[in-house]
């Protein structure tokens, strides 16, 4: 059986700031999806926005205990999943941002100023790992060649988090 070309040891990856990604045109992406508050009723609505963009596949969702958490200061547990999103048009990184975020708005998503508050996060979409459309600049004829994959790292998610880390796993499981 032969794994998907998501089965990549992801260290391998070439890793790259989305700064300098902004206008390149993704055709698929790693998602890792979060909640603190109402998961059971906003991680629905966020898995049916990004069915909407594409073909989707989903790892399974784990209550983890906030990563940020401390005796002194407790907080909410997250409910996690990862998602991989093949897009119906590919999108360049920025609209992509955007996309997400006003996602995110459209899950009551309200962001507190106030320090040491605790956040009430109804849904937090981070993009993992992108997939370039086409390879036609120096920049990712570059990589191409670094990596043995297509598959791009973002550098400010890097290194994943655990329940990142197993969440892509379950993906990259996939049989083809
Ligand atoms: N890999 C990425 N995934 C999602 N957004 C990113 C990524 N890299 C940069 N951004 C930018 O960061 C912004 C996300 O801001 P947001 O307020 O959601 O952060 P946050 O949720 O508070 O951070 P965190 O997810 O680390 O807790 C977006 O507007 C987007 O433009
Ligand atoms: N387990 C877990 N902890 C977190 C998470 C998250 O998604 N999962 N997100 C945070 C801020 O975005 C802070 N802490």
């Amino acid at each position: 059986m032969h794994k998907t070309s998501m089965d990549l040891n992801m260290a391998t990856l070439t890793k790259c700031a989305p700064e300098i990604l902004q206008a390149q045109s993704l055709v698929e992406v790693v998602l890792a999806l979060g909640s603190n508050y109402q998961a059971e009723k906003y991680l629905p609505i966020a898995r049916e926005s990004l069915a909407a963009l594409g073909e989707i596949r989903l790892s399974t969702a784990f209550q983890n205990p906030d990563f940020t958490a401390t005796l002194e200061q407790p907080k909410p547990d997250y409910t996690n999943q990862c998602v991989h999103l093949a897009l119906n048009t590919p999108m360049s990184l920025q609209q992509l941002q955007q996309t997400f975020k006003a996602l995110e708005g459209n899950c009551n998503r309200r962001r507190q100023t106030k320090p040491n508050q605790v956040r009430r996060v109804t849904m937090d979409i981070d993009i993992l790992m992108i997939k370039l459309a086409t390879i036609e600049n120096s920049l990712s004829k570059k990589l191409i060649f670094k990596s043995i994959s297509d598959w791009i790292v973002m550098a400010n998610r890097y290194p994943f988090k655990a329940h990142e880390i197993v969440g892509i796993e379950e993906l990259t499981a996939f049989t083809d």
